[in-house]
């Protein structure tokens, strides 16, 4: 999968480029990375990339023309990396409070696409009229303000790539994550057996697998019900997950 960043700052994507998971799928080139830097892309001996608002206020604001000429860069490096530009293969995304905040559904549907471009703002924002041109999809990480649109773009880089095929070391893993199968994560325990007097559950030491993964649902719902009812009143349990709860309930 293919990502072009647009970033004054390239160089905070060390942060994910060189380490873990992320890091081995870049360097694997299960997904690759290419950063472009609006400032290479300015006319003028002092390579600006913002201006003053019109209008007055606080603060600067992003040029179009710049990020003009680094979008229009890395779609000629998209379209060169195979991917299908012209039919919405490769979105160019905005990251922003204004925008839809990120959720494992939307993160799910990601790798069918044939990579993103990532757009990240600084300083006040971007000249509206560039991303009245270029911006396809705009994107939130959360209701709470961030001093650029690097962080946020590298969270939804990794949320994506770790999904790829093949990138997580065991799919199960995946599947067990949180939101995946909507539901919160559960408790997870390893040595030593006894920590401050606080032992495993029995189960996770029986060696019963059937019993075990009964265990470790019934512990997601728990934990579901009491942080997220929000997810719980939404979660739609498969036929086995169903007779558990039948079990949770006779718990009761
Ligand atoms: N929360 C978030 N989820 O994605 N991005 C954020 C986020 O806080 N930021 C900080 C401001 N940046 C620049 C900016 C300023 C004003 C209007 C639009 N853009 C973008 C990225």
């Amino acid at each position: 999968m293919f990502f072009a960043v647009i970033s004054i700052f390239p160089e905070m994507f060390c942060a994910i480029s060189d380490y873990g998971v992320v890091g081995r799928a870049l360097k694997n080139q299960q997904a690759t990375l290419q950063l472009i830097n609006p400032r290479d892309f300015t006319n003028d001996n002092y390579r600006r990339i913002d201006e003053r608002p019109f209008g007055g206020g606080p603060g600067m604001v992003m040029m179009a023309q710049p990020l003009e000429k680094a979008i229009l860069y890395a779609k000629e490096l998209a379209l060169a990396a195979g991917c299908d530009v012209a039919g919405g293969g490769c979105p160019v995304v905005y990251l922003s409070p204004q925008g839809r905040t990120l959720t494992e559904s939307m993160v799910a549907d990601m790798p069918k696409l044939d990579g993103m471009i990532l757009l990240c703002g600084r300083y006040e924002g971007i000249d509206e009229r560039l991303l009245q041109r270029y911006v396809e999809l705009e994107i939130s990480i959360g209701d709470y303000v961030l001093t650029g649109g690097e962080l946020p773009a590298m969270v939804l880089m990794d949320s994506v790539i770790r999904r790829l095929p093949a990138v997580m070391s065991d799919e199960a893993s995946a599947q067990q994550d949180s939101f995946v199968d909507g539901l919160l994560d559960c408790p997870h325990y390893t040595k030593p057996l006894d920590f401050h007097g606080d032992m495993v559950p029995e189960v996770l030491l029986s060696g019963h697998h059937a019993n075990i993964a009964k265990w470790r649902f019934l512990q997601q719902v728990k934990r579901t019900q009491l942080r997220r009812p929000d997810l719980w009143r939404a979660f739609v349990p498969t036929k086995q997950q169903a007779k558990w709860l039948k079990d949770l309930e006779s718990l009761d």
